[in-house]
């Protein structure tokens, strides 16, 4: 059995660096995992992993916008209608990786998950090659913010996922850089409780935060000057509350345990171990860790 990892979410929210961090935790369990790089644009030496298969061997954006005259989106969307049509090369590259995870780190542009149909024709490809396909959509913790910030990386996490039939599992990364703002009233003098709090509100959202008319100085909210926004933010709650498909798990690459949780679920969501039995790294003994990134 095959399976690979799409590793989606707006730009910046740190899909590489997850990518790269997950090959390593793979390593250190001693499981395997290939980088595949689904990104025309991304520099040759933003790598921490060589790829194994990289869409810049099938065509490279560089190219598309010098010979063809398209701009940096475009030329995306033109590379990406390139892949469809030429899927037999994806194919032949997925060959020879068995009993693997693939992890397949995309681009950042938000067409790409919202309106183009790429990633569900791509995903509909992989199922029929006999991959499981598990999908992940980060959004960037500096999103929880604002609460209206918030909702628009729920909106877009939401409309992503109803596009694509697969399972999926909402990330908000770089949870290292949560801080606490003194005027929230989850903060609190311990930041990690108030971390805590601040998780158990943003994770699993209560869309009934965007109709909150005063925010924690008590000072009114813009919808209460605005009325337009307050319809406006009643129908997205509806929205929200109508499909309660989006929570959150918190990604902190600074602690280990966390990255594991987030592996866990991915194994969970396409049941890696039911053909074979995954090597629980708590069962190995500390000295059987080689440090991958020396070797
Ligand atoms: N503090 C912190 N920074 C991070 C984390 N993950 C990524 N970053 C930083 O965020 C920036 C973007 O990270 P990338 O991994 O390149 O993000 P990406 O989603 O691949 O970006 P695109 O491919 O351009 O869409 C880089 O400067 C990273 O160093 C994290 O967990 N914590
Ligand atoms: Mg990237």
């Amino acid at each position: 059995m095959r399976y690979a990892v799409l590793v989606t979410g707006p730009a910046g929210a740190g899909k590489s660096t997850f990518s790269n961090a997950l090959i390593t935790h793979l390593h250190t369990s001693k499981r395997t995992g290939h980088l595949v790089n689904l990104d025309p644009a991304a520099a040759p030496d933003s790598f921490e992993y060589e790829p194994t298969i990289d869409i810049k061997d099938l065509i490279s954006l560089q190219d598309v916008m010098d010979e063809l005259e398209y701009g940096p989106n475009g030329g995306l969307v033109y590379c990406f209608e390139y892949l469809m049509q030429n899927m037999d090369w994806l194919e032949e590259e997925l060959g020879g990786y068995e009993d693997d995870y693939l992890i397949i780190d995309c681009p950042g542009q938000i067409e790409l998950y919202t309106h183009h149909p790429f990633l569900p024709s791509l995903v509909k490809h992989l199922n029929r090659l006999g991959l499981r396909v598990c999908a992940l959509y980060l959004v960037e913790s500096q999103f929880m913010e604002d609460k209206y910030k918030f909702f628009s990386g729920v909106l877009s996490a939401m409309s992503a996922m109803i596009n694509l039939e697969t399972p999926w599992i909402n990330i908000m990364s770089k949870m290292d850089l949560v801080t606490v703002n003194p005027d929230d009233p989850a903060g609190g003098r311990n930041g990690i409780r108030a971390k805590k709090d601040i998780a158990s509100r943003y994770l699993d959202p209560d869309p009934l935060l965007l109709a909150i008319t005063h925010g924690g100085s008590g000072k009114p909210q813009a919808e209460v000057r605005n009325p337009r926004f307050h319809a406006l933010n009643q129908a997205i709650v509806q929205l929200i509350e109508d499909h309660p498909l989006v929570s959150f798990l918190p990604l902190d690459l600074t602690q280990p345990d966390s990255i594991e949780t987030v592996l866990s679920h991915i194994d969970y969501t396409m049941q890696y171990g039911e053909d074979e039995e995954p090597k629980e790294p708590k069962d190995l003994d500390e000295g059987d860790f080689p440090d991958v990134r020396e070797t």
